[in-house]
């Protein structure tokens, strides 16, 4: 079954063209890597798909439904964004985690929070820590995890390891596969060789967005 699917989709900027007639599909439960060179539009694809920027022309479906008429709330909810720089806010690991139980009127489930933060080798104190104090790839796995307290239906990871040392690399791989193997279709962008080669669903984006699909499993 198809959970998003992108149909002649058109992104401009002004005069200039980003992606040109794209069409794809993405299947519920897969993990599909996006590759290509830099500037190819890779980014621009999986904002359109978290509906934070929209198609100039063509239509983006969710389940079959074109995502600019579904109720943005409801859908980012569904379909995650995370930046290759963690935004994180207020002061506190624990102001972030909240945010998730917050914003669906729920209480805060620590036990949850708990186990979240030991799949990414974080103690439990580590939810008093201020944010200014975190390393790179602790914030990282901190703006990972506020996005699965909820599971999404769909994850959508731009470079979120690029810059994060192997052992960080390797902690953030195991959250990501960890939410993938509980059901969340997961779409991820690029560079790192090591992540390209396990991959076993790759689209390579050219110029413009025209695609190249290849296989590895
Ligand atoms: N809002 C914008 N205004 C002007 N140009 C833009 C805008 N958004 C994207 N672009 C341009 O569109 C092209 C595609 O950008 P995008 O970030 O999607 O590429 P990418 O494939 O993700 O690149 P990288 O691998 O370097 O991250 C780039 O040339 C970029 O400068």
């Amino acid at each position: 079954m198809t959970i998003i699917e992108l149909k002649n989709v058109n992104y401009q900027v002004g005069k200039r063209t980003i992606l040109n007639n794209l069409s794809f599909g993405i299947k519920n439960g897969d993990f599909l890597t996006l590759i290509g060179p830099s500037g190819a539009g890779k980014s621009t694809i999986l904002k359109l798909i978290a509906n934070l920027i929209s198609p100039s022309s063509g239509t983006i479906f969710y389940h079959g439904s074109d995502i600019q008429k579904l109720d943005p709330i409801k859908y980012r909810r569904q379909v995650m964004y995370c930046f290759q720089q963690p935004v994180l806010f207020g002061k506190t690991v624990k102001d972030n985690l909240s945010f998730p139980y917050q914003i669906r009127n729920k209480e805060v489930d620590l036990a949850r929070l708990d186990s979240l933060l030991k799949i990414v080798d974080l103690p439990a104190e580590f939810l008093n820590k201020e944010i200014n104090s975190l390393s790179g790839g602790e914030k990282q796995r901190v703006a990972l995890i506020r996005s699965i307290v909820f599971l999404p239906k769909v994850l959508l990871l731009d470079e979120v390891t690029t810059g994060l040392d192997g052992k960080s690399k390797e902690i953030v791989h195991r959250l990501i596969e960890s939410v993938h193997r509980q059901g969340t279709t997961i779409v991820q962008v690029t560079h790192d060789q090591s992540e390209i080669q396990v991959a076993k669903n790759v689209l390579e984006i050219k110029s413009r967005g025209l695609v190249n699909e290849k296989c590895n499993g």
